[in-house]
């Protein structure tokens, strides 16, 4: 969640375009809403009557915990959890701003740490939870245009460093997320008094395979060069991070837990009136994320849309009892999962936003325009290397583009094969801003764009 991410750091990264998160977003904040692909708002629907969390229907309330009984090892939650899980369960219901749900459970899942599940059969549509914006921890987040950010950068720039995470390296969103981040670590300083203790006292360390981890293998990041980029991004994101955390807390582990929380669990909410927020919402955080694969029709389960007090999760489709309840984070890869979430494929390359790495090197500059043309003399070698410079290439580094992304007509890897199909410097400095048009100032070529879908040989179950 914008939620779904994000390390021990070294100086704090220039500020760089973030990508474009699965909608932020995203490190993981979950971004989105409906399917994962955008939040709506649903001010006049009506709702279906809610009934209360049926774990929680005996109970009185359990006594507050206070966070001395929060684990901060990476261990998994066991035993020990359920009376915190049962203090939580009463908190949801506590007070005016009861957080409404019917038939859902919280339970281990197979998945991942804890899950929802639905204990009845929803219809397609059905509200399964609704949570009053009281009963989150949220903070404003403005100039979240990670779009325009992404644009202003010349695209060989982009190839040579993007960060093809969810990363927020962007500073004005990092700001929220470490707004956010304080937030989260006042209340815990608050111990039992803090009125989000229940709460807190269930939101897990990272997880075992989430950058944040030190032990983090570094074995992961070999098996790919945009994993490799990427981890490294979040390494560098995530250290800028925690180094502007430590004069609110001094625990690392602490702060390694509020970072974690905030990546992986924040939803980044968009009101009607265009105001925005980054938003901690209890027991919809508990939701795990659904990787669609090409070879199934099963989809995730849910979707969250925004009314005026508070966010809603209906059902995407109809939904079995037993059934655990999904989202759809965003359009992640597996290494942008690994990255944003710590979720490690079970099978590698099923999922439909898969995407391969092409790497690409300086020595391409000398390569010959076709393959019956000569190499290229001095001249020509020169003008491809001033237009690629121009470009955002400083030729230090290799390129590594992603495909399908980057065959777009105005992706950066068409743009290079263009320009090394030219023979000559003339036709290089003439044909240059037809072959970069993407990077003149204010460029919109719609004409040229190729549908998504259908470069991504399209998710079969994709909704929304
Ligand atoms: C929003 S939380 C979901 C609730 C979480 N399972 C818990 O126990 O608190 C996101 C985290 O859940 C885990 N997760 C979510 N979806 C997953 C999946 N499909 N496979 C494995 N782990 C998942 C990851 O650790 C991720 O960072």
């Amino acid at each position: 969640m914008t939620f779904m991410t994000s390390t021990p750091l070294m100086a704090s990264p220039p500020p760089r375009p973030a990508p474009r998160p699965p909608r932020l977003r995203s490190g993981g904040l979950l971004p989105s809403g409906r399917s994962g692909l955008r939040l709506r708002r649903s001010s006049s629907q009506v709702l279906l009557p809610l009934l209360t969390l049926q774990a929680c229907r005996r109970s009185v309330p359990a006594p507050r915990r206070g966070l001395e009984a929060l684990s901060l090892d990476t261990k998994p939650r066991a035993q020990a959890q359920e009376q915190q899980l049962a203090a939580f369960r009463a908190w949801l219901k506590e007070g005016n701003a009861a957080v409404q749900s019917r038939g859902v459970r919280l339970q281990r899942s197979p998945l991942g740490g804890l899950g929802l599940f639905a204990q009845k059969n929803f219809p397609q549509g059905a509200v399964i939870l609704e949570v009053p914006f009281e009963k989150c921890l949220e903070v404003d987040a403005h100039h979240f245009d990670l779009d325009d950010a992404t644009v202003l950068q010349p695209i060989l720039a982009r190839a040579a460093e993007e960060y093809d995470v969810d990363a927020f390296v962007e500073v004005e969103a990092q700001k929220a997320v470490l707004a956010l981040c304080q937030r989260l670590l006042l209340e815990r300083q608050q111990g039992a008094s803090s009125k989000f203790a229940e709460y807190l006292a269930v939101i897990p360390d990272p997880s075992e395979l989430h950058p944040l981890q030190l032990r983090w293998p570094k074995r992961l990041s070999e098996q790919s060069a945009l994993l490799s980029r990427m981890h490294h991004t979040v390494l560098e994101r995530d250290n800028a991070c925690m180094e502007a955390l430590q004069p609110f807390e001094q625990v690392w582990k602490r702060r390694c837990w509020a970072l974690n929380a905030v990546w992986t669990r924040a939803v980044h909410l968009v009101g009607a009136e265009g105001e925005e927020r980054l938003s901690l919402v209890p027991l919809m955080d508990f939701m795990n994320h659904w990787t669609p694969t090409r070879s199934t029709s099963e989809t995730w389960s849910c979707f969250y849309e925004i009314a005026s007090d508070h966010l809603a999760v209906r059902a995407e489709r109809a939904i079995s009892k037993g059934e655990e309840l999904t989202l759809l984070y965003g359009e992640f890869s597996d290494a942008q999962l690994l990255c944003n979430y710590g979720i490690c494929p079970e099978m590698p390359c099923r999922n439909a936003f898969d995407e391969a790495a092409v790497s690409i090197g300086p020595y391409v500059l000398s390569s010959p325009a076709g393959e019956e043309a000569a190499a290229p003399d001095g001249a020509l070698v020169a003008a491809r290397a001033a237009c690629l410079a121009r470009h955002g290439w400083a030729l230090q580094q290799k390129l590594v583009f992603r495909v399908p992304q980057e065959l777009r007509p105005s992706g950066g890897l068409l743009a290079l094969a263009r320009l090394l199909s030219l023979e000559t410097a003339e036709e290089v400095a003439q044909l240059e801003d037809e072959i970069f048009w993407m990077d003149l100032p204010g460029a919109v070529h719609p004409n040229t764009e190729i549908p998504e879908r259908n470069l991504r040989g399209a998710c079969p179950n994709r909704g929304g």
